[in-house]
């Protein structure tokens, strides 16, 4: 896919977020100079535009300290808080690395049933293999038959093995065997899949303190990275799920999903002011190649209305 086609994409899924945002910056800038009013219609046009209080307030700070009393035009001001959204996103830009030694790198996915999590897992196999990564996939999301035959679909079609196991079973058992096999056969990279039932937490808990545990044994430093994926189409019910997550899985980074749809991406913005999670690539539709890195200046520019 050529690089404007999935920027266009890409747009779809911040065109909430920056149209609401571009209309309430749109004649702000009533008067000459960046005064206090104009500052606090800038910081509600954040917060409804879905970047959150603490992102709007750290923004208004930061055009208050380089602007206050200065003349802005519009084009200005918009240009001024691309500039600090892409402050908030730059740090936490963190492609996934492969660096596990020894191999493999054990790579736990979660999220709720939904998100885009299986398909996450088949565009990150497939990422991983076109920079010449051996991958493996593990189905531990036992919950559901129809889950381990997805992910199965998705292993056949990127070419890669898959541990599976019955359905209703230990998923620690399959991690184990999974493992196992990946080291023996020298896979670089090692996706897991795991259950995504928030509603009951205790036990989801319990399940991944049991895959840990099998892990530790095996590598002490596995997992290596926990991925939470989130569907981006669910607005700030996100932020509540990483904060869910943290708590029961030690989240490591981020992936947001659906970006090309009618997501409101802003939330991608309040996340990483609120959490700090690195956020390692997001994903922008259906297929294999709809996996893109994260560019924060570019998001910054497409949220503000700039790009
Ligand atoms: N538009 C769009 N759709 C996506 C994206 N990622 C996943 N989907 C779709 O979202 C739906 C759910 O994706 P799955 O990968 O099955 O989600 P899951 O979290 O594994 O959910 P369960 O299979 O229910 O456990 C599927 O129809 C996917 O094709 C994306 O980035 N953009």
């Amino acid at each position: 896919m050529s690089e404007t086609s999935w920027t266009d994409k890409m747009f779809g899924g911040f065109r909430k977020t920056s149209e609401r945002l571009s209309e309430n910056l749109t004649g702000v800038v009533g008067t000459a100079k960046l005064d206090n009013d104009t500052l606090d219609m800038v910081e509600d046009a954040l917060i409804v535009s879905d970047l959150g209080p603490a992102a709007a307030a750290r923004i208004r700070a930061k055009l208050e300290e380089k602007r206050f009393g200065l003349s802005i035009t519009e084009r200005a001001l918009k240009e001024a808080v691309a500039e600090e959204i892409a402050a908030i996103l730059r740090p936490v830009a963190i492609p996934l690395e492969i660096t596990a030694f020894p191999r493999p790198q054990v790579i736990l996915v979660i999220g709720v049933n939904g998100s885009g999590k299986t398909t996450t897992i088949a565009k990150l196999g497939h990422w991983l293999q076109e920079d010449d990564y051996g991958v493996m996939l593990a189905a531990g999301d036992t919950f559901r038959a129809a889950a381990i035959g997805q992910l199965k679909v998705w292993a056949e079609r990127i070419d890669v093995p898959i541990i599976t196991g019955p359905e209703g079973g230990d998923p620690a058992s399959i991690v184990f065997d999974a493992v196992k096999t990946a080291t023996d056969t020298g896979i670089d990279a090692l996706i897991v899949d795991t259950a995504g039932r928030l509603q009951n937490k205790r036990e989801l808990m319990d399940e991944l303190a049991k895959i840990r545990k099998v892990l530790g044994r095996l590598n002490p430093e596995a997992p290596h990275d926990v991925i939470l994926v989130l569907d981006a189409t669910n607005g700030q019910n996100a932020l509540s799920q990483i904060e869910i997550f943290k708590e029961v899985a030690g989240v490591t980074g981020l992936i947001m999903t659906k970006l090309d749809g009618t997501a409101r991406g802003g939330v991608l913005v309040a996340a990483a002011e609120q959490f700090g999670l690195p956020i390692h690539a997001i994903g922008v539709g259906e297929t294999l190649d709809d996996l893109r890195p994260f560019d924060p200046d570019l998001v910054a520019r497409v949220i503000a209305g700039v790009a």
